[in-house]
This record gives structure tokens, sequence and C-alpha cells, in this order.
């Protein structure tokens, strides 16, 4: 048998084309579903890029999948291609293959996009496993004693496990070889093959098993992806973000004034283009600034007419709906007012109130202080009113690999 050195081109195909009718569709194709702020899919094809041996790459995706794909992989590194995969998985492995045909490598790793937990030495051992006339094979020893059953549900036998196994991907192959063996089994067969070490062994070409990888398993049921996303969010790092924000607005001559959501009857008004609430606009940066969206100006320009005299819960609810958007849950928000008069005290619990519908949070997620500035300059001869707020939110961690 030749040895590994002569196989120095090696490409990857990744099949991603099946409805996972098994797990359910409600939440949509199970390759395109999350673990750990990354989807199923970008997780596997990430074990591929970083595998310094694999220079190209094709996933066969199904035809209605351009947009999910699009969204959980965004821009394709340079060797990275995609194609129209088929109605079986054997179907969507020819026509990667076939996309491989002008690039022609010499040995070619087929994968589930659903297998994502392989990791860079079960890559390397399904490479050393190929040779130019044989493929490679990861398995697993079968450890639970195995049944033959009946169509009543009895059982017929216990089948002597001594040699069997369990058949994994990625499974490895000498590419001109295996193109082949496809091609003629797409002719001349009717019978649909499960894997492509099965191709490899109808077409006469051997098959060397190496040692699998018991966490490669492949998501197949939705009960294994409960479990997969359990264990990333397990595993994530934790990514609580803390952001903070400042407002200041002078008073003019009036007779209300808006704080935390909350009209307030007071000898003066504070002066701005929309309520001039400057509790919310200090905690509309603080939310903000937890996922670096920008600042209250840049959602709603002081310039734009149609926030004059606006209620600022508006830029309060966008804040978070961006926050929310991006994966994040508001942990808490703390406000100070810095403030000679009105006194905040007899309104905290509206206020409160206020924010809690506001935000979507309990009430004790929630602080609103206040202080005077001791009749220190601007805040203290009553010119004008203050705060600053922070936030905290958690967003999705990013599990390792
Ligand atoms: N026509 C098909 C069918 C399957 N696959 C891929 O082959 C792998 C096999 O895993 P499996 O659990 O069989 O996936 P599905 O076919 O999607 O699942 P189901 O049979 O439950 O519908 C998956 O990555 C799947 O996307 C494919 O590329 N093209
Ligand atoms: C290819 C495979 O992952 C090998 O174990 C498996 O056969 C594919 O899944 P299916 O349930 O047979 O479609």
């Amino acid at each position: 048998m030749e040895k590994t050195s002569q196989i120095a081109r090696v490409a990857a195909i990744i099949v991603a084309a099946g409805r996972g009718e098994r797990a359910g569709r409600a939440e949509g194709p199970k390759q395109y579903r999350m673990l750990g702020g990354k989807a199923i899919i970008a997780r596997t094809l990430r074990k591929f890029l970083e595998h310094p041996a694999i220079e190209r790459i094709v996933i066969a995706i199904h035809k209605d999948d351009s947009d999910l794909f699009a969204a959980a992989i965004g821009d394709l590194p340079p060797n990275v291609a995609t194609v129209v995969g088929g109605k079986t998985r054997q179907e969507s492995v020819l026509l990667a293959l076939r996309a491989l045909q002008n690039s022609s490598p010499d040995a070619v790793l087929i994968h589930d996009a659903v297998r994502p937990f392989l990791d860079a030495d079960l890559i390397t051992r399904v490479i050393e496993g190929i040779a130019t006339d044989s493929g490679s094979l990861p398995v697993m020893p079968i450890v639970e004693t195995v049944k033959r059953g009946s169509a009543t549900g009895h059982v017929v036998e216990t089948v002597d496990r001594a040699g069997l196994h369990t058949a994994q991907t990625p499974q490895g192959f000498p590419f001109r070889a295996i193109l082949a063996a496809h091609e003629r089994a797409h002719q001349s067969e009717d019978r649909e093959f499960t894997d492509d070490s099965a191709i490899a062994e109808w077409a006469g070409l051997p098959v060397k098993l190496v040692a699998g990888l018991a966490e490669n398993v492949k998501l197949t049921w939705a009960k294994d992806i409960e479990m997969a996303q359990q264990r990333a969010a397990f595993t994530a790092f934790p990514d609580v973000r803390t952001g903070n924000g400042y407002d200041v607005h002078s008073f003019e001559p009036g007779d209300h004034v808006t704080l935390c959501g909350v009209k307030i009857p007071h000898a003066k008004k504070l002066n701005g283009h929309s309520d001039a609430d400057v509790g919310l606009h200090a905690l509309t940066d603080a939310l903000l600034a937890t996922c670096g969206a920008g600042d209250i100006g840049t959602h709603f320009p002081p310039s734009d007419p149609q926030w004059k005299g606006a209620a600022s819960h508006i830029f309060v609810e966008h804040a978070a709906s961006i926050v929310r958007a991006r994966g994040g849950r508001i942990a808490n928000v703390d406000i100070t007012l810095i403030s000679e008069a009105p006194r905040v005290g007899p309104h905290r619990a509206a206020m409160t109130e206020a924010l809690s519908k506001m935000l979507g949070i309990s009430h004790d997620r929630i602080s609103i202080k206040a202080t005077t500035n001791e009749k220190l300059g601007f805040i203290g001869r009553e010119e004008g009113i203050a705060a600053i707020a922070t936030a905290s939110v958690i967003y999705p961690g990013e599990t390792p690999a």
C-alpha cells in the first residue's frame, strides 16, 4: 500500500443539503440551528478551514437555503465554494465531487455538516489513513449488546459484535477513485448508499479503519441538538458586557420635567429637541454601548424633525430591541439623576414601573438613584439636570470549538 506522503493536496466536502426531518423542521434545517452563538454548519466549516492540510472546501447546500447559509457563514473565504445538493446524501456528495473535478485534488474528505464536534486530530488521522489505492474510515467500537428484532418487536437473535463498528465522517478517499465509484453507483444502482465507504466497498476500493472520536456524534434527533446546545451553553465563555451613558439638559421656563418616563410638575422645563428626558437618554447610550451600536444621536439625529418633542421611551425601546436582536438579555440598569430639584424620591416607584415596561425586565433589575450637586456648579445653581446610566447585558457566549 502506498504511503500518505503521496497524498499532498487534500480537499473537503461538507454535505449540508438535508432537510433534517428526524430533528423536526419547526426551527428550520438542523445544520443552521445555533450552538453557543454560532450555527452548526459554521462550527463544522471552521474545523476544516483551520486544518493546515485542507486546501479547498465544497459545501453542498439545499436550493432553498441560500439565505440561511449566507446568514450562518457570511463572506466565503476564497478556497470555499458551494454547490446545490441533491435529493439524497449520496447525490449531494456526487454533485460536490463533480465540482472538485477541475482542481482535481489527490484526496477528498467527505463530512456531514451536522457533525460539528470533530477535531483536528481526527481530520489528521483520516488523512493519514488514505493511500493512493485505499480510503480511510473513522469508526467507533460498539459498546452495547446488539440485538436483531422482529417486526413484532421481539428479539430474533443476539448479534455477535466482534468486528462490528459504527461509521463516522469525515471519510477520506483518493479523489479520482471515489469520484469514479460514485459516478458508477449513480449510473448502475437502484440502491441508495448511506455513506461513501459503502460506495467504496461496492466498487472494490479497500477502506482502512481508523479511530473515530466519541464526541463526533451526528446531530440526528431534536434531543441530540438540545443536548449539544446545553453542552455549548455550559462551556461558553461568559459574555457579560457593561455600557455607560451620560446626558445633561438645561432648564428653561416651563411647568414640568419628564424624568425616567414620568412627568413631574416643576417650575421649569428641560430644554431639548425631544422631551429632554436626561435619564432615558443616558440609558439609551448605555444600552447601545453594550453592543457597540453607536449612541442616541446615531439612531435619532437631533437634526431630524420627526423626533421633535418625541417621548424618550421610543429611544430606550429601540436600543433594547437592538440589544435583543443581537441575542442580549438585559441583566440590570442603574440610573443616577443629578439634580437639586425636583425631588426624585416620590416618583421613584413610577419611574421603575415605566422602565420595567420599556425594557421588559423585573423591578429588582432596575435602580434609579438621585443626588444633589451640593449647590455646586451649573446643577447646583439649578441651571439644568444631568444623568449617568449603566447597563449590564448578557450576550450569547462564544463556545470554544
Ligand atoms: N439530500 C441530502 C440529504 C442529506 N444531506 C446531508 O447529509 C448529512 C447526513 O445527516 P442526516 O442526519 O441524515 O441529515 P438529514 O438528511 O438532513 O436528516 P433527515 O434524514 O432526518 O431528514 C447531513 O449533513 C445532511 O445535510 C445532504 O447533503 N443532502
Ligand atoms: C454518513 C453517516 O454519517 C455515516 O454514519 C450516516 O450514514 C448518514 O446519516 P443517515 O442517517 O444514514 O442519513
